[in-house]
C-alpha cells in the first residue's frame, strides 16, 4: 500500500486512515512533527475566537483569585487544536501538565495514583475522555468535585474505602465525541469549549506560522491554495504544507507558490475542495452510476470497492459538511454542488429528492460540525 492509500480494512476506529493526505487523524511520526508546530500561548493560538476569549477570561479570573480554574472540557473534531489548547492552559497558568488518555486508564487505581501525585494547581489532561472506563469515571467525579479520592483497602466484605485528600487541580478533558460523555461527567466541567472548523483565512495564518517555523518560503497565493484544500483543519493544512514543501524542493526552487502548490496537490490527489481519490470515487459512483441516488451506503461501498463503514465514517462526514452529499432516510443523494464539482451536466428531470435540501435530510447519528 502506498503511503497515500487509505487503509483497506473496515477497521475505522482508533488509528484510522492516518497515512492518507487529508485524514484528520495524526500518525505516530506525525505527532512528533506536530509538537514542533504547536502554539505555546493563547496569543500564538490562531482562530477559535470564542473559545480562546472565554478561556482567557477563565484563566485570568483564576489567576487573580489565586485558585485553580474550573475544569475544562474541549470538544470537537480531530486536528482542530484541543491538545494544543490543553497544553496552553498549563503554560498560561505556569503549572505542570500531566497527560493521559481515557483508554490508557485501565484500572481506577491507576487514576487514583495519578490524582494523588498531582501538585497544587497542576493540570491533568485526559485525552479521549469519552473512552474512560466506568469505575475510573466514578472516581473522577469525587476528585473533580471535592478533591478527594476513595482508596479501597482490602478485598471482599472486609474492604474499606479510605478517603484521601488530593491537591486542588484542573482537569482538562478532550473529546471528539462529546455525545458519548455521560451526563454526570459533563456536568462537572465548569467550562466547555466547542471547537469549530477554521476559515480559510485562519488556516492561512496557521500556514504562515508553520512555514516560518519550518523555514519554508510560502507566498500568499501559495498559502491560499493550500488553505482552501485543508478541510477547515490545521492538522491537514500543516500536513499538506509539508508535502508541498517536499515537492517545491525537488521539482522547483523551494518556494511554495500557487503553481507549485497546485501541481503538488494534484500529484497527491487532493482536489480544490480538499477531496481525495476515494471521496471523489464515492461521489462519481453516486452521480454516474446511480443517477445521483438515493442509494444505500452498502451498495455505494461495493461500487467503490470499500467497506461500508469506511465510506460512512471516513468519506461521508466531510462530503456532508461540504454540502456535496445528503443522507436521507431512503439513502445517499448527491447534491447539485456535487454534480457541478464533478463537471457533470445536471439531470434533465431535476435532482432526486434530498439533492437540493441539505441539513434537514441529514440523518447521521453524530452531531456534524458545520464549517
Ligand atoms: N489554532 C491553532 N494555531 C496554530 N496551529 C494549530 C492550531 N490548532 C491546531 N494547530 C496545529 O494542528 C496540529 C493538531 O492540533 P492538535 O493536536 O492540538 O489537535 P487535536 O484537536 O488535539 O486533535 P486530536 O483530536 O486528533 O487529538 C498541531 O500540530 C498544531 O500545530
Ligand atoms: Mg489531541
Amino acid at each position: 500500500m502506498s503511503s497515500f492509500d487509505r487503509p483497506l480494512t473496515g477497521e475505522v476506529d482508533g488509528d484510522l486512515g492516518q497515512d492518507w493526505a487529508v485524514s484528520p487523524q495524526a500518525g505516530d511520526e506525525e505527532r512528533v512533527v506536530e509538537s514542533a508546530l504547536r502554539p505555546h500561548s493563547l496569543h500564538d493560538f490562531i482562530g477559535q475566537p470564542k473559545v480562546a476569549r472565554q478561556l482567557d477570561l477563565v484563566l485570568e479570573g483564576a489567576k487573580r483569585r489565586g485558585r485553580p480554574p474550573d475544569h475544562v472540557l474541549l470538544s470537537g473534531p480531530p486536528g482542530l487544536g484541543k491538545t494544543s489548547l490543553a497544553l496552553i492552559i498549563g503554560s498560561e497558568l505556569g503549572t505542570s501538565v500531566k497527560i493521559t488518555s481515557g483508554p490508557a486508564i485501565e484500572r481506577s487505581g491507576d487514576l487514583a495514583a495519578m490524582l494523588s501525585n498531582l501538585g497544587h494547581g497542576d493540570v491533568l489532561f485526559i485525552d479521549e475522555i469519552h473512552r474512560i472506563a466506568r469505575p475510573a469515571e466514578e472516581l473522577l467525579y469525587m476528585a473533580m468535585e471535592d478533591f478527594r479520592v476513595d482508596v479501597v483497602v482490602g478485598k471482599g466484605p472486609g474492604a474499606t474505602a479510605i478517603p484521601l485528600e488530593i491537591n486542588p487541580f484542573t482537569l482538562v478533558g478532550a473529546t471528539t465525541r462529546a455525545g458519548l460523555l455521560t451526563g454526570p461527567l459533563r456536568d462537572r466541567f465548569g467550562f466547555v469549549g466547542q471547537m469549530e472548523f477554521y476559515e480559510p483565512a485562519e488556516l492561512q495564518l496557521v500556514l504562515a506560522r508553520s512555514a516560518s517555523l519550518l523555514g519554508v518560503e510560502l507566498t500568499d497565493d501559495g498559502s491560499a491554495e493550500i488553505a482552501g484544500r485543508s478541510r477547515g483543519t490545521p492538522r491537514i493544512a500543516n500536513r499538506l504544507l509539508r508535502r508541498v514543501r517536499d515537492y517545491a524542493e525537488v521539482e522547483a526552487d523551494g518556494r511554495v507558490t500557487r503553481d507549485v502548490a497546485r501541481a503538488a496537490l494534484a500529484l497527491y490527489d487532493v482536489d480544490e475542495l480538499g477531496l481525495d481519490r476515494l471521496d471523489r470515487a464515492v461521489l462519481e459512483a453516486l452521480v454516474a452510476r446511480f443517477g445521483g441516488g438515493p442509494v444505500g451506503v452498502s451498495t455505494l461501498a461495493v461500487a467503490v470497492g470499500e467497506e461500508p463503514n469506511t465510506v460512512e465514517e471516513v468519506c461521508e462526514p466531510f462530503l456532508v459538511r461540504a454540502g456535496l452529499l445528503a443522507r436521507t432516510p431512503r439513502g445517499r443523494v448527491a447534491t447539485e454542488a456535487a454534480w457541478r464539482h464533478l463537471g457533470h451536466p445536471l439531470p434533465r428531470g431535476g435532482l432526486p429528492l434530498g439533492g437540493g435540501s441539505l441539513p434537514a435530510a441529514d440523518t447521521s447519528p453524530e452531531p456534524l460540525f458545520e464549517a
